[in-house]
């Protein structure tokens, strides 16, 4: 879990986990939005279902905060069975896994968040026992080392990644359904904002439940952080009713612009146009300018920025987009051809 750095980050932060137990649907029919990815589970669980057997191994990628430990969960309970929920660093070891494996029983569904963080290691253990039902163990070592083959539960893996093209092809292979998550469009973000302002007793009208749902970057934890936040100054500063007004000076006062863009965004697109004349400016290079990681950029800032067109990832690196300089206000002066900065004339 890492340390509320700011309002909008998708990533799970301690003060999140308390309330997304509560806010969190826990069947596919209160699931909002992502209408394909629903579609297909539900056929999925519906034939498994008929069919008596444990669902096929599923993989879920996309961008963090969107839903997918929440689907994990729904698709346990739509199929009656228990979930284990554990992370791909939190496996160190081959034994760590197995450990886990051992203690499934039949049907059980193992959700393994950020699985291209596994160790290859790891991997290899979990190659059979996904295909195979089996757990190949080696028992001590040296000359008297010897293999062990034991026999598990047909389980189901729910993986989930922001990055697919990470997982080693092996371990992608494995997954008998593939599943890409988008950021919500705005008429589900109004209607997880106004599920969420429900579950917690806050007031809110249509107008307050749009405007944070517009600036929660198609992401429902920034939306349920988003409403936390305006909820407490709507009860401070107004009286106690989210209205667009009261939504609007609350988000400006933590410095979330109309389009959900905060500080860290615009120092992205910044940098890049006042250091870099708006690219093409490598990852590594704007990562080192603005004191940031290069995966938090791009797991992080950039998947919302290509969204909204503010940004391009080219062969040469990353460009920004006239649109993005028209957000923040800056005369545009590339040529029509993108190559960079029209230079003045010679004289
Ligand atoms: N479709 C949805 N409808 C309503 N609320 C949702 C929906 N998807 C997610 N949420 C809310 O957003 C919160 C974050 O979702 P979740 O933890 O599943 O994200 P995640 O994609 O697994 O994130 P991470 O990749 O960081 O694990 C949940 O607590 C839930 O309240």
């Amino acid at each position: 879990m890492t340390e509320p750095k700011r309002t909008i980050t998708p990533q799970e932060t301690q003060e999140d986990s308390a309330l997304e137990q509560t806010l969190r649907p826990q069947r596919l029919a209160e699931y909002i939005g992502q209408e394909r990815v629903k579609t297909n589970l539900q056929i999925l669980i519906e034939a498994a279902r008929q069919r008596h057997e444990p669902l096929d191994h599923i993989l879920l990628y996309g961008p963090p905060g969107l839903g997918k430990t929440t689907l994990a969960t729904i698709v346990a309970n739509e199929m009656g069975v228990n979930i284990k929920v554990t992370a791909g660093p939190a496996i160190e070891r081959q034994g760590d896994l197995a450990a886990i494996l051992t203690n499934l029983r039949q049907g059980d569904i193992l959700f393994i968040d950020e699985i291209h963080r596994l160790s290859r290691a790891v991997e290899e253990i979990l190659y059979p026992a996904m295909e195979d039902f089996v757990l190949d163990l080696i028992i001590g070592k040296g000359p008297s080392a010897r293999n062990v083959r034991l026999k598990l539960p047909r389980f189901t893996v729910v993986g989930a990644t922001t990055r697919l093209a990470l997982l080693s092809s092996p371990l992608r292979d494995r997954f008998g359904v593939v599943q890409r998550l988008d950021f919500y469009d705005l008429p589900a973000m109004v209607q997880i904002v106004q599920r969420s302002a429900r579950i917690l007793g806050v007031q809110i009208d249509a107008e307050g439940a749009e405007e944070i749902a517009r600036r929660a970057r198609g992401t429902p934890r920034i939306a349920n952080r988003l409403l936390k936040r305006v909820r407490d100054y709507a009860q401070v500063r107004a009286d106690g009713v989210i209205t667009r007004q009261v939504a609007q000076d609350a988000l400006a006062l933590l410095e979330i612009d109309e389009l959900g863009l905060d500080d860290i965004d615009r120092r992205v697109l910044l940098t890049i146009i006042e250091k870099f004349d708006g690219g093409p400016v490598g990852l590594e290079t704007i990562a080192a300018a603005i004191s940031e990681e290069s995966d938090t950029i791009m797991d992080v800032y950039e998947p919302y920025l290509l969204q909204l067109g503010f940004l391009e990832r080219t062969p040469r690196g990353r460009v920004v987009t006239r649109r993005a300089y028209e957000h923040l206000g800056i005369p545009f002066n590339r040529d029509e051809r993108g190559e960079g900065p029209i230079q003045p004339p010679l004289l």
